[in-house]
């Protein structure tokens, strides 16, 4: 909003009649001022983002089918922000990335996705963050980075859209792992352990899916993994922290108040990376964790007690 007219679109009337009210969003960015020049709006998403150069979708995987179902015939680039799979299934197609919804659901558009190691609260305070701005259309890069490219800002383009989107979707369920492991006091060995080897299971899947090796090395993999694993502010690390603890995994969620992506799309993961034969050991110690099948403790058990294995496999 410093550089450019920006309007904000919220689906909810009495979330954005208290948003104009208090210039803030104290339900879920509290203490951020909203920049003067901020345009809030409700109504159709589709009249809202008439006449705007370029269209983001800020919303969790579980929104992103219906909003971009509500923006097709829209000829501006359009990106979300989102990471996670969806977890509903349709027929043949399941844990599908975020442009494989984009692709069956309003397949004009020009899209693509901004990922990387950003928590919303240090952005908003104008922290300095990187970011990858990823689309295989070079115009829907070139509109992310000039948009969004600023002192505090700086936006790299990838156009390996399935490695960016695959690396924003595990790194959340690699985060509840690690969250569990410092919850449990396992030491910061086991903590680079996980981190290390979850990015190895993360290539894995990637490189199944068709992604490039050297994306997992860059920002919307290593980069995010790291953050999101050791960041304290991480919702999905917090949930790890919580189950360490002995909460319930509905207590553990209701606590947080926003949504941890992990959670959801944990299960959805393991079940395409099965179909492909792909072995992702921590990930499916996650989804034990969180189905109720095991302890903790036993999960963790596991995962040591797995046979030997060359470490480049
Ligand atoms: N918070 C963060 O630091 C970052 C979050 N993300 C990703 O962005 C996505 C959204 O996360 P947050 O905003 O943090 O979650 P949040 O839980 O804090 O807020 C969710 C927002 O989406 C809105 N929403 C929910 N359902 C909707 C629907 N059907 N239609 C329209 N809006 C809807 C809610 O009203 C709320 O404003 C997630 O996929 C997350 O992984 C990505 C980078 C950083
Ligand atoms: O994606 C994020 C930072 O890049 C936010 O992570 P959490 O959703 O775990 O808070």
């Amino acid at each position: 909003a410093d550089r450019h007219a920006v309007t904000l679109w919220a689906r909810d009337d009495a979330q954005l009649a208290a948003m104009a009210g208090a210039r803030q969003n104290e339900r879920y960015l509290p203490s951020v001022p909203l920049p003067a020049s901020l345009r809030l709006t409700g109504g159709p998403a589709k009249d809202a983002a008439r006449g705007a150069d370029l269209v983001i979708v800020a919303t969790p995987m579980a929104a992103l089918r219906e909003q971009l179902g509500a923006l097709a015939g829209v000829t501006v680039p359009v990106a979300w922000l989102c990471k996670g799979v969806e977890t509903a299934t349709e027929a043949g197609a399941f844990g599908l990335l975020p442009h494989e919804i984009q692709a069956r659901s309003a397949p004009s558009l020009r899209a693509g996705v901004l990922s990387g190691p950003s928590f919303a609260q240090e952005v908003a305070h104008r922290q300095p963050t990187a970011l990858v701005a990823a689309s295989p259309h070079a115009d829907v890069r070139a509109a992310l980075v000039d948009a969004f490219h600023g002192p505090s800002l700086r936006v790299y383009a990838n156009d390996d859209i399935v490695g960016v989107e695959v690396g924003g979707a595990v790194k959340n369920v690699l985060a509840i792992a690690t969250g569990l492991c410092d919850g449990l006091s396992l030491g910061l060995n086991a903590r680079a352990a996980l981190i290390t080897r979850g990015l190895a299971e993360m290539t894995r899947f990637g490189l199944a899916l068709g992604a490039r090796a050297e994306t997992f090395m860059g920002l919307s993999g290593l980069g995010d993994l790291v953050l999101t694993a050791t960041g304290d502010l991480s919702r999905n690390r917090k949930v790890g922290l919580l189950l360490a603890q002995g909460r319930t995994l509905a207590q553990a969620v209701e606590s947080l108040g926003h949504v941890a992506e992990g959670v959801y799309c944990a299960r959805s993961v393991v079940q395409r990376a099965r179909h492909r034969g792909v072995e992702m050991p921590i990930a499916e110690g996650v989804v034990a964790l969180l189905d109720g099948r095991v302890q903790p403790a036993e999960a963790v058990a596991a995962l040591m007690g797995r046979d030997p294995a060359p470490e480049i496999a």
